[in-house]
């Protein structure tokens, strides 16, 4: 073990972010009324150019006449490169009131960029008087996100959550897919005529989920494209949960359920997760570091598997 703790990562609920464009008004209450954890209200790549003004007017208009619940909400500012994130940063903090949570900067590139949102923030906060401090989202969807993930994950204490986001990620990257997110149909191995396929997003996943696990930031995966493809949407988020992930994005309604179900531990491991702990505990009034839990070894390592089972579910509990 390193003489380095490893800090505990904000303790809010993250199965599913729900994402719908800030020019589509019709459906704020909707996304309100949903069962997502987390509303993300978009002012970048939902929205066309000629709709920027607008959409963030919406949005500024909805964050205080929506009743959002106990929803973390936050609000998908534009991207550096672009004419547009500076005043969605100006008129958030200046207009929207208490109630933003959250802002989620998409692109980033490296942590000077985070750096930069964070000195308008500060300047804006410390102007206003704000009394909740914003937080940060970012989502890394760039092959510098990624190259610079891990100095990213440091870059500010604002910063509570990371996301892939497999379309951006995917074009920045060369890729040769327009598939966002799931099986990519000419990743395989072969082995006498069969064909295997491999996970593309894997290492990207695992980088993410190592830089916010060093700097207590929420991992999260990002959207997946296709809404019709139920077992799809499934398959993806159990393998991102089980890399350490906490939660994923819908980009559709029909989405939501799913990632909820996939991030909430199921009762029989959380059953198991206790079984084990109560079986250490016996271990250790007994003098021993390790035993035999059906089977298979348990020892200290597993305590601190199984607390993190048992940690989701109570997260979970206390709603
Ligand atoms: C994808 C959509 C445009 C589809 O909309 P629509 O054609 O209206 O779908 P349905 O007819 O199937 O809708 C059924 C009902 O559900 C409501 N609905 C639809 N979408 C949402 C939503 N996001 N939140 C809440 N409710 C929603 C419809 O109004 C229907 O209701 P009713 O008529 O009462 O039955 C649309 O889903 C959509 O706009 N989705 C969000 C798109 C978005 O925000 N994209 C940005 C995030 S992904 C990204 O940016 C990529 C990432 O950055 C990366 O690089 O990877
Ligand atoms: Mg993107």
């Amino acid at each position: 073990m390193s003489f380095r703790l490893q800090p505990v990562p904000p303790a809010r609920l993250n199965r599913c972010q729900l994402f719908g464009p800030g020019s589509n008004t019709k459906l704020f209450a909707k996304m309100a009324a949903s069962a997502a954890d987390v509303i993300n209200l978009d002012l970048e790549d939902s929205v066309a150019p000629t709709d920027k003004d607008a959409a963030r007017a919406n949005v500024i208009e909805a964050i205080g006449a929506v009743d959002w619940g106990r929803k973390t909400l936050s609000v998908r500012i534009n991207g550096l490169d672009t004419p547009f994130w500076y005043r969605d940063v100006v008129d958030l903090l200046e207009q929207a009131g208490d109630r933003l949570d959250a802002i989620m900067i998409p692109k980033v590139g490296c942590a000077a960029d985070v750096y930069a949102v964070d000195a308008l923030v500060t300047s804006i906060e410390r102007a206003k008087g704000r009394s909740k401090p914003l937080k940060f989202e970012v989502i890394i969807e760039s092959a510098a996100g990624i190259a610079h993930v891990e100095e990213i994950a440091a870059s500010s204490p604002r910063l509570e959550a990371m996301s892939l986001g497999a379309a951006d990620f995917a074009a920045s990257m060369g890729m040769q897919t327009t598939g966002i997110g799931g099986t990519q149909e000419d990743y395989y191995m072969l082995r006498e005529g069969q064909k295997y396929w491999s996970d593309p997003w894997h290492w990207a996943q695992t980088a993410i989920v190592a830089a916010c696990r060093t700097h207590g930031v929420l991992p999260v995966d990002g959207p997946f494209g296709d809404f019709s493809d139920d077992d799809g949407f499934r398959a993806q988020s159990l393998r991102s949960a089980t890399l350490g992930m906490v939660g994923k994005w819908a980009i559709h309604p029909k989405q939501i359920a799913l990632a909820n179900e996939v991030f909430t531990p199921p009762e029989a491991k959380v059953a198991e997760a206790r079984e084990i702990l109560a079986a250490m505990e016996e271990a250790k009034r007994t003098g021993a570091g390790a035993t035999v839990y059906k089977g298979r070894l348990v020892d200290i390592a597993s305590i601190k598997q199984a607390e993190v089972i048992v940690k989701q579910s109570e997260l979970i509990a206390a709603g």
